[in-house]
């Protein structure tokens, strides 16, 4: 990033700095005054203030200043580059460090501590949101999304998803219509010379395709020559909206906090086109819906999310289309992002990838489809997914949470509105056996059934944990073997040689910091 970049990113950081230094300081205060209502986790007489907490010190704890020394050019790290920023703080502090990024969190590293943050959340735990849709959603009174929201009535838009989308056979009810949309993305594979960037995007137009299915009823064809203008509008302000958000998380734009500049407008612009697009295919879904109880045509087995939702007294037509909204603007660059991982590592350890597509020709055969049966049976697919999550973390910084109350974690009192940062990404290194090999077998259980890795079970979350967790991890977790297990069954995957060393940066998820050239050939 360069230097005048930072001169944006230190005001930037210095308006909400200023919020959360005021809000901390009220905290202190009412924590030392509430000291029997703290939320205790270890011995009450070992705990030490808040201030002790280890971390750099001086000027590194100012406002503003103290985020900026982190970064280039007083080190060699961008935000892209968080996860190696903060593997350093965890060697030179041990395993809790105090610092600024923006306001002032704690980094927790140690997969115990995790579990006492996630033990002690509540019914309501908050996940920081992001602060351009806090300036957006202020602005124009839009009805808040279920990322953004936060308590009552976040958890009274969770609930009813909760229910539907995290059930064991909420995502293998819709196998055969995302069988269909991994089968076509293997056609063109199959029968066209695409370019890596070409490649990148048909990734992220299957993640949309596959998960349209669930949200909107339909194929959005975003594989045709020349799809139709909806689908196009809805996949483009999607990635606008991305690029605002990455531009405004990591300090590239301010002012959009006090007037409509060009990041906040492309923002704005792409959740309108998002939202009128998702209220369309909506409504479309749902006459089509209402045309077939009509004529007695609607089969009760029939995976239908839209109708389901329809039927819950507590939503109103517009939460439907903003949930569905969501859960297509959420379920896109993620899986796209991490399905290309998968394959990278599978790439790079053909061995492995000979073991997986063993185990999909003995379940599914060379042309067949994946089934709820033989997914269930593979279990060498799921760890050698697992294995690429622990290797390539999806997330820069883990889980984060902002404290509701206080908490006493590793001995120190933490007080409520601090934000944690639950940094699944060092123990996933530090934990575990030759770390930098890929190895899925680490997952597989002995034939006694014993778990033959014995690593603390709060280290790999790549879909976060607890009542905040990924509500959309089934449906990710199956189109990512989908397409790895119809991939397999067709090529052998491979990386041109200057992609062999990968570099991974982090933008909202992971990413390779060139886009990768894939080698796919015929079986
Ligand atoms: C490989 C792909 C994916 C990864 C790695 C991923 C990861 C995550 C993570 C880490 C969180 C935060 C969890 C926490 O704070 O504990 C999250 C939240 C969320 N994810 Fe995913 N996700 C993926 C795919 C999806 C898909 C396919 C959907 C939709 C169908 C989805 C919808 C959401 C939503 C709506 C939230 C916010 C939930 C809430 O605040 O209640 N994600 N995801």
């Amino acid at each position: 990033m360069p230097i005048s970049s930072n001169i944006w990113t230190m005001w930037a950081i210095k308006i909400s700095d200023q919020a959360v230094s005021l809000r901390w300081l009220i905290n202190r205060i009412t924590a030392r005054a509430m000291t029997s209502s703290t939320t205790m986790s270890s011995n009450q007489s070992e705990v030490k203030p808040f201030e002790s907490i280890p971390g750099p010190r001086g000027m590194y704890q100012w406002p503003i200043i103290g985020t900026l020394l982190h970064y280039k050019p007083f080190t060699r790290h961008t935000p892209e580059t968080l996860h190696e920023f903060l593997n350093e703080q965890f060697d030179k502090y041990g395993p809790v460090v105090k610092l600024r990024l923006g306001p002032t969190v704690v980094a927790l590293s140690d997969p115990k501590d995790f579990e006492t943050v996630i033990r002690h959340e509540g019914k309501y735990p908050r996940r920081p949101s992001i602060e351009i849709s806090t300036v957006f959603y202020k602005r124009t009174g839009m009805r808040e999304d279920l990322g953004h929201l936060q308590g009552p009535a976040w958890h009274a838009l969770r609930a009813p998803l909760n229910r539907r989308l995290l059930k064991a056979d909420s995502a293998t009810l819709y196998l055969d219509q995302q069988n269909e949309v991994a089968d076509d993305f293997v056609k063109i594979l199959a029968s066209k010379n695409l370019s890596p960037e070409e490649l990148e995007d048909m990734f992220y137009r299957y993640a949309a395709e596959s998960i349209a299915v669930v949200t909107f009823n339909t194929r959005l064809r975003l594989f045709d020559q020349n799809p139709n203008e909806k689908s196009v509008q809805i996949v483009e302000a999607s990635k606008a909206a991305l690029q605002a958000t990455q531009d405004s998380v990591f300090g590239k734009s301010f002012a959009h906090k006090w007037y409509k500049n060009s990041t906040y407008k492309m923002f704005e612009e792409a959740i309108g086109i998002i939202r009128s697009v998702s209220a369309a295919h909506v409504s479309q879904a749902q006459t089509a819906l209402e045309n077939k109880v009509k004529s007695g045509q609607l089969k009760e087995d029939e995976p239908n999310l839209l109708l389901s939702l329809l039927s819950e007294k507590d939503l109103t037509q517009e939460d439907i289309v903003v949930i569905m909204a969501t859960l297509y603007s959420a379920g896109t660059d993620s899986t796209a992002k991490n399905i290309q991982v998968f394959l990278y590592n599978l790439a790079k350890n053909p061995e492995k990838q000979e073991l997986l597509r063993r185990e999909i020709f003995e379940n599914v055969g060379k042309n067949g489809p994946l089934s709820a049966k033989a997914l269930s049976n593979m279990v060498y697919l799921k760890a050698a997914l697992k294995e690429s999550f622990r290797l390539n973390f999806p997330t820069s910084v883990g889980m984060m949470r902002e404290l509701t109350e206080d908490l006493v974690v590793r001995n120190y009192r933490v007080p409520a509105g601090v934000r944690l940062l639950l940094f699944n990404p060092r123990a996933a290194r530090t934990e575990f056996d030759s770390p930098e090999k890929y190895l899925p077998e680490r997952w597989l259980r002995s034939d006694d059934g014993a778990k033959k890795d014995t690593a603390h079970n709060m280290i790999v979350l790549p879909f976060g944990h607890g009542a905040r967790s990924c509500i959309g991890r089934r449906f990710a977790l199956q189109e990512v073997y989908l397409l790895a297990t119809k991939i397999l069954q067709s090529f052998y995957v491979d990386v041109e040689p200057e992609s062999y060393q990968t570099k991974f940066i982090y933008k909202i998820f992971i990413d390779a910091e060139k886009t990768i050239k894939f080698k796919f050939t015929k079986i």
